[in-house]
């Protein structure tokens, strides 16, 4: 790890021990972190910061279940068990905070792009297609109309709907890796037209990631089709 690489962690850190301060005294804080009072008091206030080793326990650990209980706080799941996450995607600050614990949680590559579907994925995608530093693309039901050429994928899907989607050609190129994720992954559907797309490009997967995976019937119809790793922040 290079001098800025450890400083991106130690800032991060202090990212999330502020997100999780929001709702905490610092006796409480120190209780969930393990850490002395004072030292979390002077984190922060950013008037030092953690060390390397602590730094990467907040942030891969401590952050991983931190922002899944705070996202598990953030969901509404109606009568008939469909899914309001708006409190989440809407949220760009906290979407910040959770792209770097997913990249430093799981195993995925490092992607040349990150790959989402309209609508509600596009903020996510977005974060971590920031903290990567690469490109963000995402899939939409419909045609842009100055654009000629598409990469399509289509799906009869299980309420026997035909469902398209649409990625402008130029957005992935052959050999890449991309990183497919969405707010939501319920059936699978979804994120099996973002594979085939993938696959289309001739491009490589580096992983498939979901905030959310409600039931594990996705989950699992996405490890059918790619070895690479595939998981979520939270279930529901
Ligand atoms: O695993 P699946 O069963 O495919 O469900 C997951 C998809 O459903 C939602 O999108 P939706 O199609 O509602 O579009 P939106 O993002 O525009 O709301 C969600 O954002 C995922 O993309």
């Amino acid at each position: 790890m290079n001098r800025a690489e450890k400083a991106a962690l130690q800032l991060r850190a202090v990212d999330v021990l502020r997100m999780l301060k929001e709702t905490r005294t610092y006796e409480e804080l120190a209780e969930t972190t393990g850490l002395p009072a004072g030292d979390l008091n002077r984190y922060v206030n950013g008037h030092v910061l953690p060390g390397t080793d602590r730094a990467r326990e907040v942030v891969e650990e401590l952050g991983r279940e931190a922002l899944a209980g705070e996202l598990d706080a953030r969901i509404r799941v109606d009568d008939e068990g469909y899914v309001d996450n708006s409190e989440t995607v809407f949220d760009q600050s906290f979407l910040d905070l959770v792209a770097p614990v997913v990249a430093n949680g799981f195993d995925f590559g490092r992607p040349d792009v990150v790959l989402t579907a309209a609508t509600d994925g596009i903020t996510l995608a977005a974060s971590l297609a920031s903290y990567y530093g690469t490109r963000c693309a995402y899939a939409k039901k419909s045609k842009e109309t100055a654009v000629e050429e598409f990469i399509e994928a289509r799906e009869r899907l299980q309420s026997g709907i035909e469902l398209t989607y649409y990625l402008p050609a130029g957005a992935i190129d052959a050999g890449e890796s991309v990183l497919v994720v969405d707010d939501l992954i319920r059936s699978g559907e979804t994120q099996e037209l973002l594979l085939d797309i993938v696959d289309a490009a001739d491009a490589e997967v580096a992983g498939v990631f979901a905030l959310i995976a409600a039931g594990d019937d996705g989950i699992e119809r996405a490890r059918e089709q790619t070895d690479a790793p595939v998981g979520s922040l939270t279930s529901v």
